[in-house]
Parts: structure tokens; C-alpha cells; sequence
């Protein structure tokens, strides 16, 4: 199996240009069950699971077409509404299409979903918000089977706590039931926004997102269109922080600051500088890192837990000591002991680790556990003396376009390699 060969040291200076994220167009895709007209969607990010997504939306009866960056689904008709376990187990965001069936086609069965083992993850939520609307759901050897004969009926939905998986599968579903729908304590991420903002283009009625309380009215039917995936903000705030771990400057192009929430200050905090311009984020540091705020994960507009591994990397190799707390998943704490293969100085104590920088970290082989555990380990890697060598690269293959490729075109030293485990 390759791994991923990194020599550290090396400053990054140029242009690196931001896919489309992930955790957004994965969910836009689904939105193609909604419609038989054709949706098309550009800066789809070329990537493992955005390809299994697709091998779903298939299976469901989407024709599929596009090239690059570009991909246009029709749902005609459907053929099945069945997503079964082998496809589903794999990723988080395929469980989304639950909803998106029953307003369809009145039913559907769904495998419960995989996606990081980076806690417990139950759709609990999911499933009360579709009751909500009116479905009725069972659940059957690893399965959920929902039903809504009668149609779906709009609903006030109140979350107990913060998802973002729900509040997308729920206000996405909710714009083919009949009339309004209120739903309290949402997410309020930039791709709920981006989600949001598709299913407008589409005919929906939806106001409030990017808000914690989202409106939406419901529809007879949604149309095709065309919409542009927003940028990464996971992927530009990992580079930012390899820039941070290694020095040099970076043009993150097609990047946008205001994607970063609380990201941004502790950043700034961390000694990088960081500029809007026209083609995108330019992100700037030289010397060591300096501790940032100590930082607690929380939904959008906090920390992001899907940056937390990353700067945990940073204040690795910062000059004193940081507090990370992890509030969102209960087991993401996985790549502290890879990380300390490299040298981290970090104690974990239940759901806070603490991190007391070194000035350098040596390369070592390490292994990804999951997807942004494994670009902490790149963060750590291309400052790390030495070589470091990455193995499981499926985790990263999952969420990072071209990693590689554009690490080497800044000028880092790294290289897939087939080694043998
Ligand atoms: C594909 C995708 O977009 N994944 C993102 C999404 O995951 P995901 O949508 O799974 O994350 P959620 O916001 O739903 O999860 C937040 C917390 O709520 C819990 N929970 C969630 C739903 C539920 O029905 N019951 C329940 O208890 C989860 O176990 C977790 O502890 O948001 C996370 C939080 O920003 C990100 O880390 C993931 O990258
Ligand atoms: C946790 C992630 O993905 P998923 O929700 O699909 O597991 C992620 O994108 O960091």
C-alpha cells in the first residue's frame, strides 16, 4: 500500500489553490434526489469520497456525467431506495440521502451510517426531525427503514445540542414537506449556508441559515440548476498551519477569511499573518510558532474540531505550553500518540490534551487513524527533521485533493511511495 514520504524542513512559498470542500458538496450532491431536472455543481473536489458518494447516488438511479471539477446528476426516476451498507459504512454524509427518499418517493432504507470512528455518532437527531415531519421509522438490523405514506408535513424542530448533519439532512428534507418548518439551535456552518443556497437555486424556500434558527416553506417541487461548491475551510486552514509549522508564504487561492470563524484570531495569535486579496488568503509566518489562545472545538463560529488535530500540531513545535480542549466528539485525541512519535510533548486528560511546544520534532513513520488526523501528521512532517512516513492514506484520500501534488508545487519535499507494511 503507498505512503505518503515526507522530508521536513522545507519552507512553502507560492500559489495553492483551494478545492471545493468536502463536507458541502457531498451534501449538494444528495440534493439531486430532490428534482428530476438535472443539477449540475462545479468545484466538486476530485475525491475518494465524493467518488463513493457517487457510486450511491447510482445505485439510487442518478445518471451521472461531467469531467473535472464539474458534475451533472439527474434523478429522472429512481430506481431503488435502498442504500445499503457496504456504500453507506464508508462515509457520514451518504446517510443524508434518508430524507431526500422519503420526500421523493414516500420510503426508504438506509444503512446506518460509518464515516471517522472519531466517537459514538448516532443519528438520534436525524431520525426525531424526520419523525417530526411526519415519517415513520424502524430500525432493523443495522438498518433504518422510514416510511411516509401521507406525505411529509413541515414541523418546529428545537435540536438539544448543535449538528450539523442534522440540521442539513433535516432543512433539506423539510423543503418538499407541506408548509412551514422551524428549526432551533441549528448549525450555522458556511456549508449550511452553501447547501442552503443550492436548494434557493432550486426553488426552495428557506431563510435564516448561517443563523441558529432556519425557516423553511415548503415546496410542490424543485428544479435543476447550476451551483458552485464554496471553498474548503478545512483544507485552507490545515495549509495555513503547515505554513505556521514550517514558515514561508503562501496565496491559498480562492480561499476566504470569513470561512474561518474563531480559526482566524487563533491564527493571528499563533504569530501568522493573514490577508484577504483578490485571488484568495495570503498566509505568511517565519520563526517558531508562538502559543496561541488555548482553544476549545465548538460549532461554527468556534474552533472547528476538524482543524483541532492540526493545531495540535502547530503548538507542538510552538514556544510554550497550549490547552486544546475537544468539546464536539468524544474520541479525537487519536493522533496524539502519532503525533508523539515525532517528539509532541502532549498529556491527555480526558477530552483536554496539553501541549508543551519543542523547538523541533524529528520525522518517524506514523499512521493515520483518520482523515484530519492524518494532515495533523503532514502539519508535524514537513516540519519535522528528517523523513517522515505516513501510512493509511485512505483516511486522507477521503477529504484532501491532491495533497501532494500541491505540497510539491510550494515546495515540499513529499512523495507517495509504495512500501511494503
Ligand atoms: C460529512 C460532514 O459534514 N462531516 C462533518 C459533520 O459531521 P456530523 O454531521 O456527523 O457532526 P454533527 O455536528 O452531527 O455531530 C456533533 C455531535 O453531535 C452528536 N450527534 C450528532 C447527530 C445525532 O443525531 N446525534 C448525536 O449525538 C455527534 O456524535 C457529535 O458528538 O460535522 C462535524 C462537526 O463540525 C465535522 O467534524 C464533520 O467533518
Ligand atoms: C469527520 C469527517 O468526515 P465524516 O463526517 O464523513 O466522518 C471530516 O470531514 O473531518
Amino acid at each position: 500500500m503507498d505512503k505518503l514520504a515526507i522530508i521536513g524542513g522545507r519552507e512553502l512559498y507560492g500559489v495553492l489553490p483551494v478545492s471545493g470542500a468536502k463536507n458541502s458538496a457531498l451534501k449538494v450532491m444528495v440534493a439531486s434526489l430532490l428534482t428530476e431536472e438535472c443539477l449540475t455543481l462545479e468545484n466538486v473536489p476530485s475525491l475518494a469520497d465524493v467518488r463513493q458518494l457517487m457510486v450511491l447516488l447510482d445505485h439510487l438511479g442518478v445518471a451521472i456525467s461531467g469531467g473535472g471539477t464539474t458534475l451533472h446528476l439527474t434523478a429522472e426516476t429512481l430506481r431503488s431506495t435502498l442504500a445499503p451498507y457496504d456504500i453507506v459504512r464508508k462515509m457520514r454524509a451518504s446517510f443524508n440521502v434518508l430524507g431526500p427518499l422519503l420526500a421523493r418517493e414516500g420510503k426508504a432504507k438506509v444503512s446506518l451510517p460509518g464515516g471517522c470512528a472519531i466517537g459514538a455518532r448516532p443519528v438520534d437527531q436525524h431520525l426525531k426531525a424526520l419523525e417530526a415531519l411526519g415519517a415513520e421509522i424502524d430500525l432493523d438490523e443495522g438498518y433504518v427503514l422510514a416510511s411516509a405514506e401521507r406525505g411529509l408535513r413541515g414541523a418546529s424542530i428545537t435540536f438539544p445540542f448543535v449538528s450539523v448533519g442534522a440540521t442539513e439532512h433535516t432543512m433539506m428534507t423539510a423543503t418538499l414537506a407541506k408548509g412551514e418548518t422551524i428549526l432551533e439551535n441549528a448549525a450555522r456552518e458556511p456549508e449550511i449556508v452553501d447547501i442552503a443556497e443550492c436548494l434557493r437555486m432550486m426553488g426552495a424556500k428557506i431563510e435564516g441559515d448561517g443563523t441558529s434558527t432556519i425557516k423553511i416553506t415548503g415546496v410542490d417541487r424543485l428544479s435543476g440548476g447550476t451551483h458552485r461548491v464554496v471553498p474548503d475551510r478545512v483544507e485552507m486552514g490545515s495549509y495555513a498551519m503547515a505554513v505556521g509549522a514550517v514558515g514561508g508564504e503562501l496565496l491559498l487561492e480562492g480561499g476566504r477569511l470569513d470561512l474561518l470563524g474563531a480559526a482566524k484570531g487563533v491564527l493571528l495569535d499563533a504569530g501568522l499573518s493573514l490577508s484577504e486579496e483578490e485571488g484568495g488568503v495570503r498566509v505568511k509566518k517565519w520563526g517558531r510558532p508562538t502559543v496561541g489562545t488555548d482553544i476549545r472545538t465548538e460549532p461554527f463560529p468556534g474552533f472547528p474540531t476538524d482543524l483541532q488535530a492540526q493545531y495540535m500540531a502547530l503548538m507542538a513545535l510552538a514556544d510554550g505550553t497550549s490547552v486544546i480542549r475537544e468539546t464536539v466528539f468524544e474520541n479525537r485525541f487519536m493522533h496524539v500518540p502519532e503525533l508523539m512519535r515525532l517528539g509532541a510533548d502532549i498529556r491527555v486528560d480526558g477530552q483536554q490534551a496539553t501541549v508543551r511546544g519543542k523547538p523541533v520534532l524529528k520525522g518517524a513513520p506514523v499512521m493515520a487513524t483518520d482523515l484530519r488526523a492524518s494532515m495533523s501528521l503532514i502539519v508535524a512532517g514537513l516540519a519535522a527533521e528528517g523523513q517522515t512516513l505516513l501510512s493509511r492514506l485512505y483516511h486522507l484520500d477521503r477529504g484532501f485533493e491532491r495533497l501532494d501534488e500541491k505540497l510539491r508545487a510550494v515546495g515540499a519535499l513529499v512523495e507517495r511511495v509504495a512500501v511494503p507494511d
